[in-house]
């Protein structure tokens, strides 16, 4: 929708109470600073911290104000509740005997000294790229963890993404009007691609008064935060930016996962079944699925190691090829001989060099310039179809579901709203404690604070030479189609060296591998 043409009366955020910008009121400044550059802190035995900007870096003689969380009765049980300053997570938890300590992030949670007294806060909230289950949790989360634990009274919902920073009204969220949204998919607050205009964005935080800035999108919308970060540090604002990283494909790196990816994943296996269940109940019959990920297959290759129904997984980091010894259609017609049945899932990203073979490419890109894909499921059921008609020895029956938008458009499950709250609180901990330009995420099980250049500097993917997709291939019995033209080989090895820590031997692939935590996902044995 055109930001210009649209008016907070013709949606539900009406209902909410958008308000219109205040007059332009002044924020602490300082001189302004060069762009940041990576706050790196060594130490002894190969230790790096990958630290995040502080508002000290650029703002001096900052007053600072004792955590009122000391006197919260709530925590008053908690023995020593505060984070300790030198604490950090390493990125890598399997390590050797000999090994450097490598790469750390620094740890989330309350600090002892605050940079803001509560009445002196305004924060905002914004989301932006498509829709997650778990976006009103973390919404939600934000306003009552600034409201209870620092008794921040003064928060703002920006209205559809970024653009609503400048082109729409705002929201006053509370812990009333907020209560009960995490029981509904989407956001309250609206969202949107394209838009993003640093001048403007920084222009309005200034206009309204707002210092703390909490940002929840995806890879486009980390980079956004990113260059608005650059932007409020060149003014010289004490205005904190936080990311909280959204992305239902779980395509961002460092993280363990993201939230609304277990949602998401449980929600598959309900198309998986209905593919199932059509497929078995007629001769030769076909389930195809399409799930979403662009171009990280994570959603597919989970929901299939879910589902043990599925007897194919196609994703769009392992090219797979139709004709031919160990193609798919001999694959189909080996599983249909001995089974009777096959069901087949695809990520949305897969195979679209093969699409674009067969079916004119228009190569369009969406408002964030993210490129849009031909329908690979559609294409790929009519492939099968047309292949088994030609041959006539073997008639299937193919049942093509296409769950996409309801996998994302639900709200989050149990485990994905406890995260969502981690997420949330961690955030608002950091901001208080004068941190900015961080993504708030959790590194091996623990909640940290990460430099938003290590976010936005590569997409995470399913890495096929790694242990979790020979536990797929294994489970599926599929071909792993690794003599495909021969070019397989070359694609993984860039790809796992793109994955690798600093310091690490491309050949060792369980390191090269950016694999979702095991801690979190019990791996198949
Ligand atoms: N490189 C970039 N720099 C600044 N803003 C960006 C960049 N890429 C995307 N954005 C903005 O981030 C928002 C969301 O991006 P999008 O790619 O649609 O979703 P997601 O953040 O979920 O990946 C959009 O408003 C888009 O304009
Ligand atoms: O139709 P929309 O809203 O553009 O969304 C479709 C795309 O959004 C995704 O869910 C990813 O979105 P994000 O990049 O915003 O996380 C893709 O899997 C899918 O292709
Ligand atoms: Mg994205």
């Amino acid at each position: 929708m055109d930001s210009s043409s649209s008016s907070p009366n013709n949606n539900n955020h009406h209902k909410l109470g958008f308000q219109p910008a205040r007059s332009r009121s002044r924020l602490a400044m300082a001189s302004p600073a060069n762009t940041s550059e990576p706050k790196i802190v060594t130490g002894t035995a190969g230790y790096i911290l990958e630290d995040v900007p502080h508002f000290t870096d650029y703002i001096p003689n900052l007053p600072t104000y004792p955590n009122p969380l000391q006197d919260n009765p709530a925590y008053s049980v908690v023995k020593q509740y505060f984070v300790h300053v030198d604490d950090s997570v390493p990125q890598k938890v399997v390590v050797h005997k000999d090994g450097a300590r490598g790469v750390h992030f620094r740890r989330a949670g309350p600090r002892q000294k605050v940079y803001f007294e509560a009445d002196e806060v305004q924060a905002a909230i914004v989301t932006c790229g498509g829709l997650c289950p778990g976006l009103n949790t973390v919404i939600r989360e934000l306003v009552c963890g600034l409201h209870h634990m620092y008794g921040v009274k003064k928060v703002l919902g920006i209205n559809g993404g970024y653009r609503g920073f400048y082109a729409r009204n705002t929201i006053t969220l509370t812990p009333k009007s907020v209560n009960d949204i995490h029981k509904r998919g989407g956001t309250v607050l609206g969202t949107s691609r394209g838009g993003h205009d640093t001048k403007k964005i920084v222009d309005s935080i200034q206009d309204r008064g707002i210092n703390q800035v909490y940002i929840i999108g995806g890879d486009g919308t980390q980079k956004g935060a990113s260059a608005i970060f650059e932007e409020v540090r060149k003014r010289g604002l004490k205005v904190s930016v936080v990311g909280i990283p959204k992305t239902i494909d779980n395509d961002i790196p460092v993280i363990d996962k993201s939230f609304g990816f277990d949602t998401a994943v449980e929600e598959a296996q309900r198309a998986i079944n209905a593919a199932h269940v059509e497929a078995e109940s007629v001769e030769n019959g076909i389930g195809v699925v399409k799930l979403m990920g662009r171009n990280s297959g994570f959603i597919a290759m989970y929901a299939t190691l879910a589902s043990r129904d599925v007897d194919c997984c196609l994703i769009p980091e392992s090219p797979f090829y139709l004709e031919g010894p160990g193609g798919l259609y001999e694959y189909i017609e080996k599983r249909l001989k001995e089974n009777g049945h096959m069901v087949i899932v695809i990520a949305e990203g897969a195979g679209q060099e093969l699409v674009s073979e067969s079916v004119q490419s228009m190569s369009k890109q969406d408002a964030s310039g993210n490129k849009l894909f031909q329908d690979v499921g559609l294409w790929i059921s009519q492939k099968i179809r047309d292949h088994f008609a030609a041959q006539k020895t073997l008639p299937i029956t193919l049942k093509y579901i296409d769950p996409t938008y309801m996998i994302r458009a639900i709200p989050s499950n149990a485990s994905d709203n406890v995260y969502c709250t981690l997420l949330a609180q961690s955030a608002v901990h950091g901001a208080m404690a004068g941190y900015t330009g961080y993504t708030s995420g959790l590194v091996n099980g623990r909640q940290t604070y990460i430099p938003f250049y290590r976010i936005t500097e590569r997409q995470n993917h399913v890495v096929i030479t790694d242990r979790m997709w020979a536990r797929l291939l294994s489970s599926t019995n599929q071909p792993s189609f690794l003599d495909a033209k021969g070019d397989n080989e070359e694609k993984e090895e860039e790809e796992a060296l793109n994955q690798l820590p600093d310091g690490h031997c491309a050949k060792d692939t369980s390191l090269a591998s950016k694999e979702i935590n095991s801690s979190i996902y019990p791996t198949a044995c």
